[in-house]
Formats: C-alpha cells, sequence, structure tokens
C-alpha cells in the first residue's frame, strides 16, 4: 500500500519542483512567432539562439531550486548544468510542441520547423523523438521531474561526486514511478517507458552540434553563453 501512495514530504517536494517549472517557463512566443509567418534560415537561427539563451537561464534558476543541489560540490553543479542543457533544450521543445493546440497549428508549426534551416538529415531523428514524447501525453508534473531527473543525471561528463548525485536523483525517480502510476493506472510500463526517452534524448545531444553547424546559412553566429553551453566556435 505505502509503496504506491504520494507521502506529504513527497508531495512537497514535488511541489517545489513543479512550481519552480511552471514559474521557469519561457513564454510561448516561439509558437506564436512561428505559426505567425515563416521566416529565412537567418532569421531562424537568431530566434534559435535566443529561445536556446533564455532557455539556459530558465533552466539554471529551474535548477537552483531542486532541493539539495546548491549543497553539490560547485564544479559539479556546473558540469550537471552544461551535461543537461542541450538535452533540457529538445525536452522542452517537445513539450512545446505536444502542447494541445488549435486545428491545424501543429502542423503548421511542424512544417515550419521542418524549412526552418536545419539540415534535412537531422529531421527524422529530432520529430522522431517529438514523437514519442508526444505520444506519452504527460501531464505537467511529469513534465518538470523528467526536466529534472535529467539534469541529476550522475554520469555527466566530469563529475566527479557521482554518490551525491545520486542521492538527489534517487527520490526525484520515485516520486515519477508513483506519478506514473497515478496517472497512468493502465499502463504499468509507462514510467520504464518515459525513461527510455532519456536514452533517445542523448542522440539528440551526440548531434546537435552538427545540427547547428550545418543550418542552411554562412558563418553562424553564437552568444557567449550558447558557446559554453554547446561545444560551438
Ligand atoms: N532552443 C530552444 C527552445 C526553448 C524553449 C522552447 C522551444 C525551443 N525551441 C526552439 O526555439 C526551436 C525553434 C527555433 C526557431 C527555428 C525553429 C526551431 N525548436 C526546436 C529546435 C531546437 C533546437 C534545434 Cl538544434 C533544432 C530545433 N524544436 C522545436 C519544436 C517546437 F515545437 C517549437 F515550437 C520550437 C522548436
Amino acid at each position: 500500500k505505502e509503496k504506491a501512495e504520494i507521502t506529504k514530504e513527497q508531495q512537497a517536494f514535488m511541489k517545489v519542483i513543479v512550481d519552480s517549472y511552471n514559474r521557469h517557463q519561457i513564454p510561448q512566443d516561439v509558437t506564436k512567432k512561428l505559426l505567425q509567418e515563416q521566416y529565412s534560415a537567418e532569421e531562424n537561427f537568431i530566434l534559435l539562439t535566443e529561445m536556446a539563451t533564455s532557455q539556459v537561464q530558465v533552466l539554471v534558476e529551474f535548477t537552483k531550486n531542486i532541493p539539495g543541489f546548491l549543497s553539490l560540490d560547485h564544479e559539479d553543479q556546473i558540469a550537471l548544468l552544461k551535461g543537461s542543457a542541450v538535452e533540457a533544450m529538445f525536452l522542452r521543445s517537445a513539450q512545446v510542441l505536444s502542447t494541445k493546440m488549435p486545428n491545424g497549428h501543429t502542423e503548421v508549426l511542424e512544417e515550419r520547423i521542418r524549412n526552418s534551416g536545419i539540415s534535412e538529415e537531422f529531421m527524422t531523428p529530432m520529430f522522431n523523438f517529438y514523437k514519442s514524447i508526444g505520444k506519452l501525453h504527460m501531464v505537467q508534473e511529469e513534465q518538470a521531474l523528467l526536466t529534472a531527473v535529467t539534469i541529476l543525471t550522475p554520469d555527466r561528463p566530469f563529475v566527479k561526486d557521482h554518490p551525491a548525485v545520486e542521492r538527489l536523483q534517487e527520490p526525484m525517480l520515485e516520486v515519477l514511478r508513483k506519478l506514473c502510476a497515478l496517472h497512468h493506472p493502465r499502463e504499468p510500463q509507462y514510467f520504464a517507458r518515459l525513461l527510455g526517452r532519456l536514452t533517445e534524448l542523448r542522440t539528440l545531444n551526440h548531434y546537435h552540434t552538427e545540427m547547428l553547424t550545418s543550418w542552411r546559412m554562412n558563418d553562424q553566429k553564437f552568444t557567449p553563453l550558447l558557446c559554453e553551453i554547446w561545444d560551438v566556435q
């Protein structure tokens, strides 16, 4: 019995994460802009760097609210942020695309992204991921916790104190497991499928530098923050 129930302290813990996730939302202006008109590859790239830059700032604020994160070794805090920023961006983008929109909007949005300037070869892996996230119909709490679980991945490059990160990730995974059972009672494998998406997310990590440098335009410009976070320039 007690295995399934979300305890009082887990509820409080989850509230901190979900409130912070909701508070640190980028206004959905990216979808409004993309739905308004088809931009050139140059304009889309600038929009991407703007969105990605504010996404990193939002990610830092969200991460600071994860209970225990600020008591980690400072260099490990940086390593976790650097290691998860791209995945958090694709996870956020997938969640934006899987948001319920008026009829036809999702198709237009997809079309605009397909023609945004990204090289053809990356479309399939990217949209496969977006589709697989969409099919999960995650509730907001699951989205927030999945993002937190992604950030607190112990085996990121340069993380020194793995056990300390695992100790933070474990309670997160426990609450997420209970949430999945609660919101998807008829899908006992839902939690496992959710975590499987994190593996797919890592493969996108692998593509992202090429996605940016092969954007259909010459000499892409990056903000200093993105040069830090993305392995570019
Ligand atoms: N960055 C970022 C970010 C942060 C918060 C919310 C959405 C974000 N995504 C974005 O802005 C980009 C836009 C930027 C303009 C040109 C077309 C893509 N994006 C990406 C996409 C991110 C990266 C890389 Cl290499 C390729 C694609 N997949 C999207 C899916 C969506 F449904 C969506 F609306 C936007 C999406």
